[in-house]
């Protein structure tokens, strides 16, 4: 029988999962606080728009701001007595707390974190392909039954995610490190580029770009996912105040004084970095993969991305990673093409065969 979702909340990830589980055969339904959002997420094929008289759903899925996802989740519990509900907030302790204190039967209740995302919000920046290939964390509690825990395994897996089972306490240490410091990082770092003149600013490169492509986040979203994960953001934060101060004492040494032992700090915090970045895992979660990357000079003009996809697709060699490089006022980009280290040297010499200009 067809299992039937009502998505709570059709923003970026409730609109993302519901355009998804739609085209894999789920029968979706959709409720917002905004009548706007929820029509919009119909016309994105992301499920039909929930009234009094749409039945009751087999799952709930609660994709609701964190500061509201229990609330939602309790008023499911009740409203569906024998529906499984979850949720997606970024933060699962303290929404499983509100739960568990509500009284409402919470057997019926897992929590759950697909890790995937972007750093825009709202529903028009949905995605059908959002969670393919990344982890989904599922939170049962104690009292949660097994048929909850299938049930919410079930979404996951249908939407290309792999499933993660993580007690909520370790799941909200794991991501402070994961997510929440990273999101940080990355808007420390840009605050600081903005009293910078435009002449600095325009230097800018593919580095700053993939340091900060999550300064462009929501505030008001992060602010209430760190909140809700203060414990776990700050001691991981302290770590990171440990290593700046580190690499601060080796500058103010190298500045101030001869410097002695301050170019083999500085060098260790950079390895530390290397080996921590090589434990990233690659695609669908598996060991870290070495890709390697062949830089193709494009034209900026109609047609030159999907000619260069069109030829490595004809030498059946697969794309695992893609940045393009934009210099400023430029005619032309830099097309970085990550790929297995076995299929750098077929790539090369067939782009060269077919006129392509290659970027050492
Ligand atoms: N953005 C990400 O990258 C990401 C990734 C994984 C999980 N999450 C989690 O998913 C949830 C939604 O995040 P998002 O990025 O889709 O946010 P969003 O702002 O794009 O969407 C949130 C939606 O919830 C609706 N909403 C507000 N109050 C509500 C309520 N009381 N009941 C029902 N709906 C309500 C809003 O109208 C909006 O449409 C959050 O809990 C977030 O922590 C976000
Ligand atoms: O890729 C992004 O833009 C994200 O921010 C996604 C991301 C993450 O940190 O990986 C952000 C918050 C979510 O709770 C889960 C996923």
């Amino acid at each position: 029988m067809t299992t039937h979702v009502r998505i709570v909340g059709v923003g970026l990830i409730g609109a993302s999962l519901g355009i998804c589980l739609s085209g894999n055969g789920f029968r979706v339904s959709l409720e917002d606080p905004s009548p706007t959002a929820v029509r919009l997420a119909r016309d994105l094929r992301a499920g039909e728009i929930a009234d009094e008289g749409t039945d009751a759903p087999d799952v709930v899925v609660v994709a609701a701001p964190p500061d509201v996802a229990a609330k939602a989740v309790i008023a499911a519990l009740n409203r569906w007595p024998d529906a499984v509900v979850t949720d997606v907030a970024s933060v699962k302790e303290a929404v499983l707390v509100d739960i568990l204190d509500s009284g409402a039967d919470s057997s019926r209740y897992v929590g759950s974190h697909p890790m995937a995302g972007r750093e825009r919000s709202g529903t028009a920046a949905a995605r059908g392909d959002l969670f393919d290939g990344r982890a989904w964390v599922v939170v049962p509690h104690e009292g949660s039954t097994d048929a909850a825990i299938r049930r919410v395994r079930e979404i996951a897996t249908a939407v290309g995610s792999a499933v993660r089972v993580m007690p909520a306490h370790d799941h909200d240490e794991a991501v402070a490190a994961v997510s929440h410091v990273p999101q940080l990082a990355a808007s420390i770092v840009a605050a600081c580029l903005r009293e910078l003149p435009e002449s600095a600013v325009g230097l800018a490169g593919q580095g700053l770009r993939d340091v900060t492509r999550i300064a462009a986040s929501d505030p008001r979203l992060w602010t209430q996912i760190l909140a809700g994960n203060a414990p776990a953001v700050r001691d991981v934060l302290r770590q990171v105040r440990v290593q700046v101060d580190e690499v601060v004492t080796a500058l103010d040494s190298l500045v101030e004084s001869d410097g002695e032992g301050s170019l083999g700090t500085l060098s260790r915090v950079l390895e530390a970095g290397n080996l921590g970045h090589a434990r990233i895992p690659g695609k669908h979660g598996a060991a870290p993969a070495a890709y390697e990357v062949v830089s193709v000079i494009v034209p900026d003009e109609p047609g030159s991305l999907g000619r260069l996809f069109g030829d490595m697709g004809n030498a059946g060699i697969n794309l695992e990673d893609l940045h393009l490089e934009h210099g400023l006022g430029q005619a032309v980009g830099v097309a970085e093409l990550s790929v297995v280290p076995a299929s750098v040297e077929p790539l090369r010499a067939e782009l060269t065969r077919l006129g392509w200009r290659l970027h050492d």
